[in-house]
């Protein structure tokens, strides 16, 4: 039972004895804050695995304003059925409420419900109803700004051909709405029918966690050094804002975009302790260049390739959407004569118009500490 980690009246609400299978994989994950995928035959009591977490995240800081967890459901029968079961278990918790959202009802009250003051902390909804509510024309949008947990109940319907598109511009305008200080939401995924496809993880999602697995590993040594080399400029920029991010590399990993005279790409930076390469490099010369980073004077250290399964146009086509959807970033700024500066390469001259594919960062250590004869690129 969930009593542990959630407040006491989320565990006392619970209606049964023993958790099902499905709850006794799901919830303790979801409680933990980690996002959920499941899938389990009807019947299987997923409403109560999902519920429960999403009540869990909003009891834990009632006093948060405005919609903290939003479920969608495909049908208005079900959001009401699930809306009604999430009523129930919130009968011991009076500072919680929850709203159905669903279309055939009058839009006004629930515009009304969200911009007063007792807006409902869980709003259970239909993806037509929630764009409504999202769109901005009734100025409910605001009340979005903080949502902790989106759940996709009957997932597989939701984002199968003729859902997909409401579905995703449920959570575009989730994203928009969404404060710039607000954590990224717990996302769980029910279906009793969930086919392996039909979620998909975008290419600088799938290579952000592709890389975030790896430095961690590196990180365990404390002197680590580490050099990141991606295949576009704007991968650059994406993947040090998720470590800055992250924590990863200090406050500033250092990011370097080859859109430098190959003479100015001319870098010392010294005691590499590892080097990955995201992507197959253009050539056997290449990959022993940069991995050679690591054995300068001697030393040794590990280098890592990593296969892509996508091609780099992919990768940068969903990027701006993902880091601006997740990350909160604009399009990369250009790497000026300024931001030089600030990255303590004051010496290098000037900046190519000229844009090449490579592109490399560093994590987790200093700033080079001078400019010298190693070309990153
Ligand atoms: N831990 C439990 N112990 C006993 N009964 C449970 C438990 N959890 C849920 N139930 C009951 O099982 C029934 C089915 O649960 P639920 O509606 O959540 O299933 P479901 O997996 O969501 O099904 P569907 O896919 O049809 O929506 C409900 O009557 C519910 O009250």
């Amino acid at each position: 039972m969930p009593a542990a980690s959630g407040p006491d009246a989320v565990a006392k609400s619970f209606p049964f004895e023993q958790l099902t299978p499905v709850q006794q994989a799901t919830i303790p994950a979801a409680l933990a804050g980690r996002d959920v995928i499941a899938r389990a035959r009807t019947g299987s009591g997923k409403t109560l695995a999902f519920l429960l977490p999403a009540i869990q995240r909003v009891a834990a800081d009632p006093d948060q304003p405005g919609v903290r967890a939003v479920l969608v459901s495909p049908t208005r029968e079900l959001a009401t059925q699930t809306g009604a079961v999430c009523e129930a278990l919130l009968s011991h918790m009076p500072r919680v409420s929850c709203r159905c959202a669903v279309g055939g009802t009058s839009v006004h009250g629930d515009v009304a419900a969200l911009r007063g003051s007792l807006c409902p902390g869980i709003l259970v909804g239909t993806p037509g109803r929630l764009n409504d509510l999202l769109s901005g024309g009734h100025g409910a949008a605001s009340a979005f700004g903080r949502v902790a947990c989106l759940v996709l109940d009957e997932a597989d319907q939701l984002l199968a051909l003729g859902f997909r598109r409401p579905v995703e511009a449920v959570v575009a305008s989730l994203r928009r709405a969404a404060h710039p200080a607000a954590p990224p939401w717990q996302t769980l995924l029910f279906s009793a029918t969930l086919r392996g496809d039909a979620v998909t993880v975008s290419p600088p999602a799938a290579l952000a966690a592709e890389l975030v697995r790896t430095l961690l590993a590196l990180r365990s040594d404390p002197a680590a050094k580490v050099i990141v080399y991606a295949g576009a400029a704007r991968l650059v920029s994406f993947l040090a804002a998720l470590c800055r991010r992250m924590g990863l590399g200090g406050s500033a990993p250092l990011e370097l975009h080859a859109r430098l005279p190959h003479a100015e790409r001319a870098l010392d930076y010294h005691d590499v302790t590892a080097v990955v390469q995201l992507g197959a490099p253009p050539d056997r010369a290449t990959y022993i260049h940069r991995v050679g980073r690591t054995g300068r004077a001697g030393a040794a250290g590990p280098g890592c390739l990593r296969r892509l399964r996508w091609s780099k146009e992919d990768a940068v086509r969903h990027t701006n959407a993902f880091a601006a959807g997740v990350l909160g970033l604009a399009t990369p700024p250009p790497l000026d004569a300024a931001a030089l500066q600030r990255m303590g390469l004051a010496g290098v001259r000037g900046v190519a118009a000229k844009t090449t594919s490579l592109s490399c960062f560093s994590v987790a250590g200093n700033a080079p500490r001078h400019k010298g004869r190693c070309d990153l690129g």
